[in-house]
């Protein structure tokens, strides 16, 4: 098969399996360039472990500490007519190059917000991972959940509280500023919302590993969160989707208490802004991306998911001295510390509003998200023959769920 991009909307519906596993390669690759972490964690499970941050964390566990990694992601593989999704190409990869190099890989492709997904992963770890898990990465971005006990579907928005928002964005498609108006949610739409992207399914796998004498005394678990700046908030945080982050930290307070006998460290990781799947999805996020990617990369601080999980284990979780690592007031692991300094977000201030079609290329670093986007899903890299015939099949070691 000959796979090109097929860009639809903000999502490319098409994958290439070469260049996934080129990507994975490179994660490692800058992984192994950190050196060891600390005493780093030796079982962990991942929680949306095929793109984004979660596949950065599985890496930087597997290849940065030499930690025995299951993975638990949501993917497709191919079809007859279609490519697999990049996140199965992406864990085809991490799962062959992680046993060639003498690592305990598993998978499970299912869903993660189903009793049944928690109950496999728990035979898996009790029966075949070799001891209890230290470390719990959560890192699911869902638009919908099957809630586990009524087959109820809900699903999340992206909407504000209160008032309307107006601002600028970008048309991935026609290259061009826009305003987008985002309209404000309705109380069902907000409590859905928390339903889906709050803390309710990281609480429901804690207390099954806990239970199930899974989860090793001491063990740390981390979800990821974003907060962004005054330009986002009215959209992310102080909108629909930020409710359900102020519930993950909630969730982590809970988790901290209730688990206080086991020693469990519960933390919300505060990330950075990148291009991923969940991203691009968000109005208003590619543009300010873009321009902060521009501010970023001008003063030697930029960085992706594979330099943020680095510098979580290394900087935080895992540090050579042993210490605790430093939170915020509420207690949260704080990785967007770079972008939120203020003469990132000054420079953002002024930059902002003067941001037009004509000028998005020169302004911001728009050809940086253009490609970060593709890249994705194994495209726009210069060591890939994108004519030349692939194997579009990637099979690999994974327990695949209905
Ligand atoms: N992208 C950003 O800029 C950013 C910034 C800060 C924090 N975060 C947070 O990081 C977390 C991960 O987001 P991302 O941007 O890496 O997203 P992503 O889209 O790259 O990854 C999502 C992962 O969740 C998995 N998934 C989705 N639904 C699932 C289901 N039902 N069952 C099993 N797996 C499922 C996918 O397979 C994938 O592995 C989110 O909590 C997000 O809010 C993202």
């Amino acid at each position: 098969m000959v796979i090109h991009p097929k860009v639809r909307g903000f999502i490319c519906v098409t994958a290439h399996p070469l260049g996934c596993e080129k990507n994975v390669l490179e994660q490692i690759g800058i992984t192994k360039a950190k050196g060891a972490c600390g005493s780093g964690p030796k079982r962990v499970l991942v929680i949306g472990a095929s793109t984004g941050y979660g596949l950065a964390s599985r890496i930087t566990a597997a290849f940065g500490c030499g930690a025995a990694t299951l993975g638990v992601f949501f993917e497709k593989p191919s079809s007859d007519s279609k490519p697999g999704t990049a996140g199965w190409y992406n864990s085809a990869a991490f799962d062959k190059l992680a046993k060639q190099a003498g690592l305990y890989s598993r998978s499970i492709n299912g869903d993660a917000f189903s009793h049944e997904t928690r109950a496999r992963a728990i035979e898996l770890i009790k029966n075949d991972m070799g001891g209890p898990v230290d470390l719990v990465i959560y890192s699911l971005a869902s638009p919908v959940r099957k809630l586990p006990d009524t087959g109820e579907l809900v699903r999340s928005t992206l909407k504000t509280i209160g008032q309307p928002f107006t601002a600028s964005s970008v048309d991935t498609n026609k290259d061009s500023v826009v305003q987008v108006t985002v309209e404000p949610a309705n109380e069902q739409e907000i409590k859905d919302t928390i339903a889906v992207m709050g803390g309710e399914d990281w609480a429901l796998w804690i207390d099954a590993l806990s239970k199930a004498g899974v989860l090793a005394d001491n063990a740390t678990t981390v979800a990821y969160s974003y907060v962004g700046t005054e330009i986002t908030w009215p959209i992310y945080w102080h909108g629909t989707i930020g409710q359900a982050k102020q519930h993950l930290d909630n969730t982590a307070q809970e988790l901290n208490r209730h688990y206080a006998a086991q020693h469990l460290r519960a933390y919300v990781g505060v990330m950075k802004s990148v291009v991923t799947q969940a991203s691009s999805a968000i109005p208003v996020i590619p543009l300010y991306v873009s321009m902060v990617f521009r501010i970023m990369k001008e003063k030697g601080l930029h960085e992706g998911t594979i330099e943020q999980a680095n510098r979580l284990f290394h900087d935080f979780l895992y540090r050579q001295d042993g210490a605790l690592p430093s939170t915020d007031e509420e207690g949260r692991l704080r990785l967007d510390d770079w972008e939120l300094r203020e003469d990132v977000q000054q420079a953002c201030k002024t930059l902002w509003p003067q941001v037009s079609t004509e000028n998005l290329w020169e302004t911001t670093d728009y050809a940086g998200y253009k490609h970060e986007f593709l890249r994705l899903f194994g495209f726009d890299r210069k060591d890939v023959d994108y004519n030349a015939d692939v194997n579009p099949d990637a099979s690999f070691d994974v327990v695949q769920l209905s």
